[in-house]
């Protein structure tokens, strides 16, 4: 392996973007060494100014240029399928934004392709699980002091969602982010989801069924509600407060400056998931950098991946039908034992 880690950043849009400046700037031990967008101009954009790095519009030509001993995936949900099968038949370890892929066949596929090499080596985009407010929760929770954990609250609201944001998507890509921090806090599985939701918001864009609260059932007997409202126009924020036999913890409302003047108080809310999980995001791809170096894979696993989009997906299904829809989940293959109690 080079000094620094050669890594291919494939999709240079919002996350994309910000994931090139933290391999650059932020994080130690890796470097930029291919770019890849099918936008020319927003690969070149992303590109400008780094040492040794090509740029490419095809993201599988990235995988094989000079330099390129891992990968980050930060292209749209639905393209991850195909990077992540050819990492793995290139033998490179992968970095990939949530969701991992958003259909759930799909993501099993990418399951069995890890299972069958018999070795991790994908890390999922899941950053709570970074969050330090997050990691406070899970050891809490964890500890027991507070007994077992019955529901989790959680609130998750978005300025404005972007163009082409669908209604299935609050729940698949959105959403996707509540079920892996359940299933990792809990330690559990979600076994049935229910979604009710109200007249939609008219800052919601034609059409579109925003927001939404969706109620999943877990294998141990909790509830999990969330509500996830991705036009609300005011600020991003993001709650949980779990609920437990003998406590409630709460995080998610002590981010910023509150100033007091003038006989009434100002708090600043973020307005998007770069700000407020900023920090998140820079301890997962340093974790992922120092991981890879070592010759290791940690973090959330294709597994988590996979249940995550097979939760969402029973969640779409019952947001079509108004019905509460149990989980299925595949077999879990042994390459993943213990995943969700980690
Ligand atoms: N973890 C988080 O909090 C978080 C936040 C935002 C987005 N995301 C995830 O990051 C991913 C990208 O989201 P975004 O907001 O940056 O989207 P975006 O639309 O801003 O950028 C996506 C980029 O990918 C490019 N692209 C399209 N098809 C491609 C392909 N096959 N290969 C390579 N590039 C391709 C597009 O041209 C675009 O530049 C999604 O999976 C999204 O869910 C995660
Ligand atoms: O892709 C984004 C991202 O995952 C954000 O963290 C979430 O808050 C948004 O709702 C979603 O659209």
């Amino acid at each position: 392996m080079a000094e620094l880690l050669g890594v291919a950043v494939l999709g240079a849009g919002h996350m994309g973007a910000d994931h090139i400046r933290r391999l650059d700037q932020v994080v130690s031990g890796a470097r930029v060494a291919a770019v890849a967008d099918p936008d020319p101009d927003r690969a070149k954009a992303a590109a400008a100014g780094l040492d040794g790095v090509t740029v490419h519009a095809d993201p599988l030509a990235a995988l094989d240029a000079p330099g390129v001993e891992a990968v980050l995936i930060a292209s749209p949900g639905p393209a991850h399928e195909e990077p992540l099968l050819a990492a793995f038949a290139r033998g490179l370890p992968v970095l990939c934004e949530k969701p991992m892929v958003p259909d759930s066949a799909g993501a099993l596929r990418v399951v069995e392709a890890e299972a069958g090499l018999g070795r991790r080596l994908a890390q999922i985009g899941f950053m709570r699980r970074y969050d330090a407010e997050y990691r406070r929760l899970k050891t809490l929770l964890d500890g027991g002091s507070l007994g077992r954990p019955l529901m989790l609250h959680c609130t998750h609201r978005n300025v404005s969602s972007p163009p082409g944001f669908t209604s299935a998507m609050l729940i698949d890509s959105s959403v996707s982010h509540e079920i892996d921090a359940a299933r990792w806090l809990l330690g559990q599985e979600l076994t049935a989801v229910t979604v009710l939701r109200p007249k939609p918001s008219a800052g919601a864009p034609e059409g579109l069924l925003d927001p939404q609260l969706v109620l999943f059932e877990t294998a141990g007997g909790a509830l999990v509600d969330v509500e996830i409202f991705v036009n609300c126009g005011f600020g991003y924020q993001v709650r949980c407060e779990a609920v437990c036999e003998r406590g409630s913890a709460r995080i998610g409302e002590d981010h910023s400056l509150l100033v007091t003047t003038a006989g009434a108080a100002r708090e600043e809310v973020p307005q998007d998931y770069l700000v407020r999980f900023a920090d998140a995001y820079d301890r997962e791809v340093q974790a992922w950098v120092d991981a890879t170096r070592e010759g290791r894979v940690t973090g959330p696993s294709a597994w988590d991946g996979y249940a995550s989009s097979a939760v969402a997906e029973a969640g779409v299904r019952a947001l079509e039908s108004g019905g509460r829809t149990a989980v299925r989940l595949a077999p879990r293959p042994d390459l993943y034992a213990g995943d969700v109690s980690r």
